[in-house]
């Protein structure tokens, strides 16, 4: 059983469950029903196991926020903070003292050099956030011995540069045989490209009749409908340009949470999809949870992840990043969102905050729950966590379950941390005892789980981009995200200046409470295949798939012994 859906139950909370259970045919493990009808109403906790970790504090900083991880209903009006206390911990906990120009935050959450001497994914495309064909727990699924992933792609022959390839973005799909240790890959991993995912022209029609001068696809997940079947569900961002009523300037973008639905098909040579031609708006920001582009028209509504929660059976929900709602800029920073302690001697002022910019940064991650069965209607509730005066931006979201412990895991970047803040481009995580908990942030309270090698010793703010050559692999590498048993793929976004576009090599790191730490007796030092993104759960066609492949003798990849697949899984 992976163990990031493995759920075990601490023994002095078993009497509170009552009732539990296994979903389908497949077993997925322990599901978990809590059933505290009091509990549906208004903020009250769901149970009090695992009590915050005791995080003693840096002299010269602040102690973190207490966070008890103590559960909530999902339908709870409950938001956990991301305080500017738990932020502080990232420089606490790097070495001050390192010359500038070396990497100055702990081995444990920083991800190894990638060499410059990297190799392209597919040297016809640049691709970026990439994902996985999961179904509702986040398994990853082979179909009919392929693995498959989704990738934001653009075309670096364009004309554009590699920073402007995001209002170009279209989702495309690569796929490899399954069950080869990465090991016997190719350098690159080995991933063929299969073109677009979407029909040209199909993802605009959720814009209706409005007019646009360009469309793009960003993020999102894609989930295998019935795992022994092969309808396919992808929800993605669709985002629109609009020109002006003059006709001169792109207005901000307009984002919707979309979907759209499509079969997926494979045989001993390939694999394709067919459908997708029907695209539907699922969600535009509320303005009183999340914010709208008519309050900030820098603001983040993105990047759908769904799930089923196995506490709550039956019931889709859905991750996604946005903004608090409310003017840009607003001073509505509280003392909550700081975090301090009382009589914290390194407490901020909550007035020299107000003052100082932070509140031009308010990310959040925001939850909504589908209210019919073919996922097409959905409803917002209020946010998982805000992080109001501490940074804009919470990306990519998932929701990943190990050990009976939520963990959510984003990914940020250094530029959009508040005035005041600091910390890398990465993945940072949170955890709690449900789909909404008072989030304890990972690894001493402060929320990094994986960072880019870089200084967090010099004068930063949050318009500070770290010297290239000081700082040749701060942004080595983005766009983290969690796979089952801890690995973690990304892609190279620079390294000593070359630009990426490629898959990063997958690192490993260990979950364990309310830490992580990456595995550096995982691959070389640390850095295992790029872009090794196995499947964790194998099609009910893989069987017969391998005898077909090793009788067919058609196939460039006839000679994998039975063995090596079977070994995979
Ligand atoms: O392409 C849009 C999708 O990418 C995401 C996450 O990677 O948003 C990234 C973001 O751009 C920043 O990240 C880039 C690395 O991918 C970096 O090269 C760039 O300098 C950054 O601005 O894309 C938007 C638009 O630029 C920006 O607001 C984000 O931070 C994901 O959220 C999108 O779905």
């Amino acid at each position: 059983m992976p163990e990031h859906i493995k759920m075990e139950i601490p023994s002095q909370d078993v009497s509170r469950i009552i009732g539990n259970g296994h979903s389908g045919r497949k077993v997925y493990g322990t599901a978990i029903r809590l059933v505290l009808a009091s509990a549906i109403a208004g903020s009250v906790p769901l149970f009090t196991a695992h009590a915050q970790t005791t995080v003693t504090p840096v002299p010269g900083f602040p102690a973190p926020t207490t966070h008890s991880q103590q559960a909530y209903s999902p339908f709870d009006t409950f938001t956990s903070r991301w305080t500017r206390a738990d932020a502080r911990q990232i420089k606490a906990r790097s070495n001050p003292n390192v010359a500038v120009g070396a990497n100055s935050m702990p081995t444990s959450v920083t991800m190894p050099d990638i060499p410059a001497n990297f190799p392209q994914t597919n040297p016809d495309v640049w691709l970026w956030d990439t994902w996985t064909l999961i179904d509702a727990h986040a398994n990853q699924f082979s179909y009919n011995g392929w693995e498959v992933i989704f990738s934001l792609t653009a075309d670096p022959n364009a004309g554009y540069t590699f920073d402007d390839r995001h209002v170009h973005a279209r989702i495309s799909y690569f796929y490899r045989r399954a069950g080869i240790p990465a090991s016997a890959r190719p350098r690159n991993g080995g991933w063929i490209y299969g073109g677009h995912l979407f029909p040209d022209g199909a993802s605009v029609k959720v814009f209706g009749s409005t007019t646009l001068t360009n469309n793009a696809e960003w993020s999102g997940s894609t989930r295998l409908l019935k795992t022994d079947g092969n309808e396919v569900v992808v929800f993605y961002t669709a985002l629109g340009f609009n020109r002006t009523a003059d006709g001169t300037n792109i207005t901000p973008p307009v984002a919707i949470i979309s979907k759209a639905n499509g079969t997926i098909h494979a045989d001993l040579n390939h694999v394709w999809f067919t459908g997708f031609n029907n695209h539907t708006g699922l969600l535009q920001p509320d303005g009183t949870y999340y914010q709208t582009g008519q309050q900030n028209e820098f603001y983040s509504f993105r990047d759908p992840f769904t799930f089923e929660d196995p506490q709550h059976p039956g019931q889709t929900f859905m991750v996604f990043e946005g903004n608090t709602a409310g003017e840009r800029g607003a001073k509505d920073c509280t003392a909550a969102d700081l975090g301090y302690q009382a009589g914290d001697p390194y407490a901020e002022d909550l007035d020299t905050v107000l003052n100082s910019g932070a509140t031009y940064q308010k990310a959040n991650i925001g939850l909504a729950v589908s209210t019919d069965s073919s996922l097409t209607r959905w409803r917002f509730l209020p946010p998982l966590i805000s992080a109001n005066c501490v940074n804009d931006q919470t990306e990519r979201p998932q929701i990943y379950i190990k050990d009976g412990k939520y963990y959510l895991f984003t990914i940020s970047h250094r530029t959009t941390f508040a005035a005041g803040m600091d910390g890398p481009d990465g993945v940072y995580g949170f955890v709690g005892n449900g789909l909404r908990s008072d989030f304890e942030p990972l690894n001493w309270g402060s929320g990094l789980a994986l960072g880019n090698p870089t200084d967090l010793n010099t004068a930063a703010g949050s318009d500070f981009d770290p010297d290239p050559q000081q700082n040749p692999r701060a942004f080595q590498a983005y766009s983290h995200y969690v796979m089952p048993n801890g690995l973690v793929e990304s892609f190279i976004d620079t390294v000593e200046g070359r630009r990426g576009g490629a898959l990063a090599p997958t690192v490993k790191i260990q979950i364990s409470d309310a830490t992580t730490q990456i595995d550096l007796s995982y691959g070389q030092n640390g850095l295992g295949g790029y872009g090794n993104i196995p499947a964790n759960r194998y099609d009910l066609d893989f069987q017969g798939f391998v005898l077909d492949l090793l009788q067919s003798r058609t196939s460039s990849n006839a000679n994998i012994s039975l063995a090596s697949f079977v070994q995979q899984q």
